[in-house]
């Protein structure tokens, strides 16, 4: 299982989280990425943690006053990107072309999405996985593998309908390990988190739980 901790715009310390997300790692073998701001993504890299961006545009080099260039994730340290997270929604043709992009700055891809049937199209564009994300469960207390597993569970078939290459993670509300291990006993590859970790009072103790769930 796949641990990827979203700082969305949260006024955590990225560093701090950084820090402990790449201790956690190193001392229990799990994989664990920290996806912080954009502007942090270098300062992130440079703790050794694995690096996410939150998002890349779907333009290359050129006249893109604002873009957040792939090229330059990557360059900074990032290994992959999310794409068209729920807060971050993008046209269809716009997630096609983030993920060319991020395909282009040899970036690993997560294309998140609201439901099953939107799972299945984000699959047919090839990342290297999809994300179901409940939106009215992100920022909650209980996780959706509890709150609703047939949507996790009918996520998986979708992207295997289409795709078996393609993994499947989900998100929201998680934050024990109890929700790591019982998305994963779903079919899920890993996790999305955000709030649990980067509300914590101790994101490490938080990590360390999750990681028990593996
Ligand atoms: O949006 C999410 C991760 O990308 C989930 O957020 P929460 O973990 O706060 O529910």
């Amino acid at each position: 299982m796949f641990i990827l901790v979203n700082l969305k715009a949260y006024p955590c310390d990225p560093i701090d989280v950084a820090t402990a997300a790449r201790d956690v790692a190193e001392a229990s073998g799990a994989r664990i990425a920290v996806s912080p701001q954009a502007a942090d993504i270098a300062r992130v890299a440079d703790t050794g943690v694995e690096t996410w961006a939150q998002h890349v545009s779907p333009n290359a080099h050129g006249s893109h006053t604002g873009s957040t260039l792939a090229e330059a994730v990557g360059d900074n340290g990032a290994e992959g990107t999310l794409i068209n997270h729920s807060e971050k929604r993008l046209k269809l043709a716009d997630v096609d072309g983030s993920v060319r992009a991020a395909e282009r700055a040899d970036l690993e891809t997560i294309v998140c999405a609201n439901n099953p049937a939107q799972v299945g199209a984000a699959a047919a564009l090839g990342p290297d996985a999809v994300a179901v994300e409940p939106p009215e469960l992100i920022g909650g207390d209980v996780s959706v593998a509890t709150a609703d597993p047939g949507i996790v569970e009918d996520a998986v078939a979708a992207a295997e309908a289409v795709d078996p290459a393609v993994d499947v993670f989900c998100g929201a509300g998680v934050s024990t390990g109890e929700d790591v291990s019982t998305a994963g006993d779903l079919g899920a590859a890993g996790v999305l988190l955000a709030s649990g970790v980067a509300k914590a009072d101790d994101p490490e103790a938080v990590l360390e739980d999750l990681v028990s769930g593996i």
